[in-house]
């Protein structure tokens, strides 16, 4: 039996997801909550001919609450998208308070639950939850991630586009580290599971890396005013829910990209610690996930001059975000 929530269920990436969840046949609960318009999500989606029953619920009456009760894994999509000229940080004055809220949430009626923070600043929600979760005594770093799957899912299709060939995106993989912002995002291209064409001239590859960084503004470009990203999102979102379902139910070997804390997996995260020179309590990077979550922080492994500059680049952005996120709630009345 597992349960699946979704907190922001009734958004642009919300409905998607909740959609794909649905179709997932190993999630037999799906609970989804917004402050509009679940119940009709709910009633739709529960027409579906697959395992999963479907509830929907909105703040009146308890629904936060009543919506997170048994709940195993809990995504977060709430929140506010980009508008052209927008950064993500710019989200952060709206967006902190609301999964602040939401994570108080979490943390009194599923504390145990797995925690998937979709809402930007990526960065700095993660930490959020953290701080809420430990105000309240009930903080494991195993159990709260960023997702960053989108920065990954892109990183295969450009690179299968390079390669003219978009059947190959599904085999590509490319490990993406950092953040989830511009420069805090990494693409590690000489580890892609294919590699490049020979001769890949060097202003191509920063081309190609300027592009996984800035996908998104591509996206918030092309909608000119109406959000960012959400069927790439919702569709990275259920690859990553479906991991992390598997490894709750024991499956062996589940490896992700996400955005986790370093003391998630206190040897292979002072590892990490030490390849990228600096005490960051945040950083993302394919981890290996559990029945109680992370059990491992793979490390970054060899890189080329340029991606050692791209990490370094990242560092003073990723503290700054991180810090924020943190401070928030140290000034938090919870
Ligand atoms: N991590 C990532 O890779 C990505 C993150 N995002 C982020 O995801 C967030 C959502 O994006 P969209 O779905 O496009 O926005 P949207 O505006 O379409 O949907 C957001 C939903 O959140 C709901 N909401 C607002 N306050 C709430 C609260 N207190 N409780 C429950 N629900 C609440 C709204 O009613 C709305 O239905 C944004 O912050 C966006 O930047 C978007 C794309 C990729
Ligand atoms: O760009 C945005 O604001 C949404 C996002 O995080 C992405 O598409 O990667």
């Amino acid at each position: 039996m597992v349960k699946v929530v979704v907190l922001g269920a009734a958004g642009g990436i919300g409905q998607p997801l909740a959609l794909l969840l649905k179709a997932n046949p190993l999630v037999t609960e799906l609970g989804l909550y917004d402050i509009v318009n679940t119940p009709g999500v709910a009633a739709d989606l529960s027409h579906i001919a697959t395992p999963a029953k479907v509830v929907g619920y909105l703040p009146p009456d308890e629904g936060l609450k009543k919506v997170l009760t048994g709940a195993d894994v809990v995504v977060i999509p709430a929140g506010i998208p980009r508008k052209p000229g927008m950064t993500r940080d710019d989200l952060f004055k709206i967006n902190a308070g609301i999964v602040r809220d939401l994570a108080t949430g979490i943390a009194i009626t599923a504390p145990k639950a797995f925690v998937l923070v979709i809402s930007n600043p990526v960065n700095s929600t993660v930490p959020i939850v953290a701080e809420v979760f430990k105000k309240h005594g009930v903080f494991d770093p195993k159990k709260i991630f960023g997702v960053t799957t989108l920065d990954v899912v892109r990183a295969s299709t450009f690179v299968s586009e390079i390669l003219g060939d978009l059947g190959k995106a599904p085999s590509i993989s490319v490990p993406v580290v950092g953040g989830h912002s511009g420069v805090t995002i990494v693409p590690l291209l000489s580890q892609s599971t294919v590699p490049l064409p020979s001769g890949f001239a060097k202003s191509d590859l920063e081309a190609l890396v300027n592009r996984i960084q800035y996908g998104g503004d591509e996206v918030v470009k092309a909608k000119d005013g109406a959000g960012s990203a959400t069927l790439s999102m919702a569709y990275a979102g259920a690859e990553f829910a479906a991991k992390v379902i598997k490894a709750i139910k024991g499956e062996k070997g589940i490896v992700a990209p996400t955005f986790v804390n370093l003391a998630s997996d206190k040897a292979s995260g002072d590892a990490l610690k030490k390849e990228i020179g600096q005490d960051l309590e945040y950083f993302s990077a394919p981890v290996e996930l559990g029945p109680e979550g992370v059990v491992f922080i793979n490390p970054l492994g060899k890189l080329t001059d340029y991606e050692k500059t791209l990490v370094q680049a990242a560092l003073p952005e990723l503290a700054i975000s991180i810090e924020k996120g943190v401070s928030f709630i140290g000034s938090s009345k919870l």
